[in-house]
């Protein structure tokens, strides 16, 4: 009891400044900070990896400004796992889906920087491309000729490039067989990839969906245990439309959404820096309000995207300090944080929490 009569005003006061830098209420970060004597330890259930030592910094000043003082601040990052109806797939924590209803939005292109960007937070992260019928990711990470190696004949190990691990239809089969699959086919082959697939252990595993709010994107959203999803979006009219529903689907679903990404909103000339919003303004915001959503970040028709996703290069791990790759990284804190969010809502304190225990469905 003394113990924490005496511990429990630090904890408090530091559950306070942590609200405050991240706009949440204090009851949301309480769980976050444990103060063990003089030491205090701040775990983020969400990637930031980052912001760590400015965070540390910020609470040290808040606390030298403080009538509380402690020895040591360390502050890490520790992501949960998320509820899903479909048994888990061993290894993976959570699965994010990456979603747009439109096509040719940019859906693919930003779910691997994405990916590269949720690992430069510190998560472990994994891709698998459920584009069957137009896998672009083994172009867009610059491995086309990888394939998975099999120990067992049964499973595969998944390639790895620039890092990440990644699974695709596309380094398994001729493009011209995939494409003439049925629905059916299309997401048992995705649900197949999946459960066969070695993965390590992941903190993330994005999945790339294929385009559109149809019945293949239905069967996989109800057949794999995804925990949440990001709708990848333009502000243009069209695209807006399908965005919709693209959340229509997951709501049905039960499929948290974690906010839009709005990809194209303007293009800036490389000349005069004027920025010209080619597919109209505002189309992201005014969805994200009419939802209720988060939108979770906005990026540019930029040649540079184009040209590392056209040459393999991914953009966020081979230009980590451009402004663009900052701003994949802003995207990812947020829907990482947002996921965390969801997560803490849904579930009560107590046990799937921290690492979870590796199972696989009977
Ligand atoms: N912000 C951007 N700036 C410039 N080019 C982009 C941007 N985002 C994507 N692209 C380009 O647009 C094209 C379509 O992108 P991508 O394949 O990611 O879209 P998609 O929505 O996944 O398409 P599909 O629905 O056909 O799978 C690609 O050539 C890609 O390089």
């Amino acid at each position: 009891m003394f113990f924490r009569r005496k511990t429990q005003p630090i904890q408090d006061f530091l559950c306070k400044v942590l609200a405050e830098y991240f706009s949440l209420e204090s009851a949301e970060v309480t769980d976050w900070v444990s103060v063990d004597g003089a030491s205090v330890s701040v775990v983020l259930p969400f990637a930031c990896a980052t912001r760590h030592t400015q965070l540390k910094a910020h609470l040290l000043e808040q606390l030298q400004q403080s009538k509380f003082s402690v020895d040591d601040i360390t502050v890490s990052g520790q992501i949960h796992t998320g509820q899903t109806k479909q048994p888990p797939v061993k290894n993976i924590k959570n699965i994010i889906a990456v979603a747009s209803g439109k096509g040719g939005v940019g859906k693919s292109t930003t779910a691997v920087n994405l990916a590269y960007a949720l690992q430069q937070e510190g998560a472990r992260v994994g891709i698998l491309d459920a584009d069957i019928y137009g896998p672009s990711i083994p172009i867009m990470l610059g491995n086309e000729d990888a394939s998975p190696r099999s120990a067992d004949n049964k499973h595969m190990e998944p390639p790895e490039a620039w890092g990440l691990v990644a699974n695709s239809i596309g380094y398994l089969v001729p493009a011209e067989d995939a494409a003439v699959w049925r629905g059916p086919m299309a997401s048992r082959a995705l649900k197949q990839i999946l459960d066969e697939t070695l993965w390590p252990m992941l903190d993330y595993l994005i999945i790339d969906l294929p385009p559109g709010t149809g019945d293949i994107q239905l069967t996989m959203a109800q057949q794999i245990p995804v925990t949440a999803s990001i709708i990848v979006t333009t502000p243009q009219d069209l695209a807006l439309a399908d965005a919709q529903k693209g959340i229509a689907m997951f709501n049905k679903v039960d499929v948290p959404v974690l906010g839009l990404v709005e990809n194209m909103s303007y293009y800036q000339c490389v000349k005069c820096g004027h920025k010209d919003p080619i597919f109209s303004e505002y189309g992201g915001e005014s969805l994200a309000e009419k939802y209720g959503l988060p939108l979770l970040g906005a990026l540019p028709l930029n040649t540079q995207i184009r040209e590392h996703a056209d040459a393999g290069t991914p953009l966020v791990v081979t230009q980590p300090d451009s402004e663009l790759a900052n701003t994949y990284r802003e995207i990812a804190r947020a829907a990482s944080m947002s996921l965390a969010l969801s997560v803490a809502a849904a579930q009560d304190d107590s046990h799937l929490k921290g690492d979870p225990i590796s199972f696989k469905p009977a």
